[in-house]
């Protein structure tokens, strides 16, 4: 058994974006902002720094500062979760230990990017952040980015750890996902990464999910969530669907977080431009934004009014 509360890393997670004031320097009243909208939308936590949180195109003290902001602004609140990933573990180690410090209520790391790592390298890599801090770790499995495949015997051996308490898995295979909470155990988190599975994962075995889309519809992952949780299958699918739509047009754009990032300000939430080489909206593109934002708008309003 874990002796840390899993429950609340069980549901909606948002993968949050990062703040930039007009010059791309972090912008820490942004941020605040930013994290007590989501705060107010009703979500479980936060997860800061990761690949929607542009974390890996930020220096150490960048990634300090963001997370100072979320923290300061809504850690009594919500779940935060720090994402430490790094291509050097000595940068990873200095982030966690800071997370710590602040009041982080768990880190988590992609395994050590650029160089091709064997699983030992990976395993040592996880080891050192997991040694460095009293916080529960989890796992960060995207190899479609990082182009490392975690085995089920390696994720055994890591959750077999007290202070491993879950898997947030962005490859697409949901029935991975489902080999992994079979390897991890009943007190074992997997945390579902596709927002476009959301629903497929949570069905094969995932507590809830962390994604960078939920940044821009919060209510309506809510509302698959509900929907789910009270059995209602064909009402969460209905929506999943919806969504799914959505997430087409958002990728549609030169960047996805670009584009969610020019949805954010629409709405009063000006996080600056996404880093490059993360590609902003274009000027032309800005009405076809526009039109996304307001579709969206109008689900959420609807899935308000059928309440739950
Ligand atoms: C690479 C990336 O950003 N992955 C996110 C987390 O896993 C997802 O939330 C995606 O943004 C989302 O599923 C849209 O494809
Ligand atoms: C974790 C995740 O979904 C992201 O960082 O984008």
């Amino acid at each position: 058994m874990k002796s840390y509360n899993l429950d609340s890393f069980r549901g909606i997670i948002i993968a949050m974006y990062s703040c930039y004031d007009v010059s791309g320097e972090i912008d820490l009243a942004a941020a605040r902002r930013l994290a007590r909208y989501y705060a107010d939308s009703g979500v479980k936590g936060l997860y800061v720094g990761g690949s929607s949180g542009e974390g890996m195109l930020q220096s150490v003290i960048e990634r300090k500062l963001m997370l100072e902001a979320v923290i300061s602004e809504v850690g009594d609140e919500l779940t935060v979760i720090a994402h430490v990933g790094a291509p050097a573990t000595r940068d990873s180690v200095e982030l966690a230990i800071h997370a710590e410090t602040i009041g982080a209520h768990a880190v988590s790391a992609v395994p050590a990017i650029y160089y091709r790592l064997s699983a030992p390298s990976v395993e040592a890599h996880w080891q050192a952040i997991i040694d460095s801090t009293d916080l529960p770790f989890i796992i960060y499995h995207i190899p479609q980015t990082t182009g490392f495949q975690l085995s089920v015997g390696l994720l055994s051996k890591m959750a077999a750890q007290e202070k491993v308490i879950g898997v947030k898995i962005s490859a697409e295979s949901t029935f991975e996902l489902q080999q992994f909470k079979a390897a991890g155990g009943e007190d074992f988190l997997v945390l579902n990464g596709p927002d476009e599975q959301y629903l497929a994962g949570r069905s094969i075995g995932a507590d809830g999910g962390i994604g960078g889309t939920y940044g821009v519809m919060p209510e309506l992952f809510l509302h698959i969530e509900n929907c789910y949780a009270q059995g209602k299958m064909a009402e969460a699918l209905k929506w999943q669907f919806i969504v799914n739509a959505l997430i087409v047009e958002l990728l549609s754009f030169p960047s996805l977080y670009g584009a969610c990032k020019a949805i954010l300000k629409l709405r009063g939430y000006d996080t600056g431009e996404p880093r490059m080489p993360l590609l902003p909206v274009a000027e032309t593109d800005l009405p076809r934004i526009h039109a996304l934002n307001e579709r969206i708008l109008g689900f959420a309003a609807q899935v308000k009014g059928e309440g739950l």
